[in-house]
């Protein structure tokens, strides 16, 4: 059986960093998504796909499973049925993307893990310090190259969530994305949403009708589940997440933003047409690394930084308002966009004081400046990607402009769409 997730990025529209400190942020799912396909073999013993001996060539596309061939005649043909091995039992990971394989037997897997007592796949539990030693073993096993190393966040968060959701299964999980990884964009969050939403979907917990075709949305108790899990994943990646990327990844629907404060949303509508370019600076960072800084300066200046997170969270409030406001006589769509990029600017200037800004991110809002647009990262900042927001007014020619200048100092454009859907899965039978 093969199940298939796909999970969406995301773009801050205002509060990152300020809403892991209990401050109110605006965040949309954006059109680019993390994609998992998830390979599960039958139980042991089960006769795995019976093949004509004239498709004898199929067989080598199932790698490992040669050993337990049964050979029968049936209908006065000959075929084969091919049983999968115990001996044979993995679970491999393929990162395609980066053209990376790792690969584990289930018996060492067990051997390293069974301690932890997965699967609960109904209880989304934290992995602690511990756990977290015994899974880097496994992966440190893996000879990840040193300059590939800050995958291995994200190998562990899988290896948490596939131990504790299916326990100790045999499978091949491929992971592709369209997503920039760590560069703002949520490509940590993308990643846990949809390997949990697969793993899931895999598991006993989740009732979903295996037989129904095309892509399909979780009801909304599974979803709180998938994205109870997903934080657990992020938390292995980014240390203390506000759960912001995860939610918004997972409940994304139709157009719709979120507000989020303290692990609670709200669907928020937006009456305008919202056009953003996101410009990747392609400047590499760790969200990781930029949340524990930023709750550092926290530490050592704590009434500043109490009332710059409370000026982030007017600031949010304030462009939720905007946004959901349908325009009138009294406020045109311009005014509505100016008073957006007035806020943005604010909040811009807002995570310079927190120290999250970074040359290559100056440069973009200088660029976009001189075309009197207003600009604010997006993510974790220190690179990573810039948010420009483009009136409705503004013509073809400038954006091409902006763009162009953007394109020339070596960042990369793109004009994605705000609002896409959540998390989604789809099964098919395995080829
Ligand atoms: N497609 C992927 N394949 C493998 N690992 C991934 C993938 N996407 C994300 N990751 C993991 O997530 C890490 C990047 O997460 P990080 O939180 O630093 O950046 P981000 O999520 O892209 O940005 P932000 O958190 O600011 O939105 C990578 O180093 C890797 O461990
Ligand atoms: C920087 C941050 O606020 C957003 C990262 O996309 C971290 C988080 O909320 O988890
Ligand atoms: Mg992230």
């Amino acid at each position: 059986m093969e199940v298939k997730a796909r999970a969406p990025g995301k773009i801050i529209l205002s509060g990152e960093h300020a809403v892991v400190h209990g401050s109110t942020a605006v965040a949309a799912s954006i059109g680019l998504c993390t994609y998992v396909s998830l390979q599960v073999p039958p139980s042991n013993g089960c006769p795995l796909k019976v093949y004509s001996l004239s498709c004898l060539e199929n067989l080598r596309l199932i790698e490992g499973a040669y050993r337990s061939l049964l050979d029968s005649n049936f209908f006065g043909l000959s075929w084969i049925v091919v049983y999968w091995d115990e001996n044979d039992d993995r679970l491999t990971l393929q990162l395609k993307d980066m053209a990376l394989e790792f690969s584990w037997p289930i018996g060492r897997i067990k051997e390293a893990l069974s301690s932890l007592g997965g699967p609960f796949p109904s209880t989304p539990t934290s992995c602690s310090a511990e756990s977290l030693k015994l899974i880097l073993a496994l992966i440190e096993e893996q000879n990840i190259l040193e300059a590939k190393i800050s995958l291995a966040s994200g190998v562990c968060a899988f290896l948490w969530l596939y131990t504790s959701i299916l326990g100790f299964k045999p499978a091949t999980v491929v992971v592709t994305s369209d997503l920039p990884l760590g560069s703002g964009l949520g490509s940590s969050a993308a990643l846990c949403v949809a390997f949990s939403a697969a793993l899931l979907a895999c598991s006993d917990t989740v009732n979903i009708d295996m037989k129904q075709e095309g892509w399909l949305v979780f009801g909304e108790s599974e979803l709180e589940l998938l994205n109870k899990w997903a934080f657990e994943g992020e938390k292995i990646i980014h240390g203390k997440p506000s759960g912001i990327d995860n939610t918004v990844s997972t409940y994304g629907r139709g157009g719709n933003m979120i507000k989020f404060r303290s692990g609670n949303l709200t669907r928020i509508k937006s009456s305008m047409p919202l056009k953003m370019l996101i410009t990747n600076t392609k400047v590499g960072r760790n969200t990781k690394a930029l949340v524990a800084g930023v709750s550092e300066r926290t530490l050592r200046n704590p009434d500043a930084m109490s009332s710059v997170f409370n000026a982030v969270d007017s600031i949010s409030k304030e462009l939720a308002n905007v946004i959901q406001t349908p325009a009138s006589d009294d406020l045109s769509i311009t005014a509505k966009e100016e008073k957006l990029e007035e806020l943005m600017e604010m909040n811009q200037g807002l995570l310079q004081c927190m120290g999250v800004s970074h040359a290559s991110i100056e440069t973009v809002l200088r660029t976009t400046l001189k075309y009197k647009l207003a600009s604010k990262l997006t993510g974790a900042g220190g690179g990573g990607c810039v948010l420009t927001l483009l009136p409705t007014l503004l013509s073809g020619t400038i954006v091409d402009k902006v763009i162009a200048e953007l394109e020339s100092c070596g960042f990369q454009c793109l004009i994605a769409g705000i609002g896409g859907n959540g998390a989604e899965i789809c099964f098919s039978a395995s080829s």
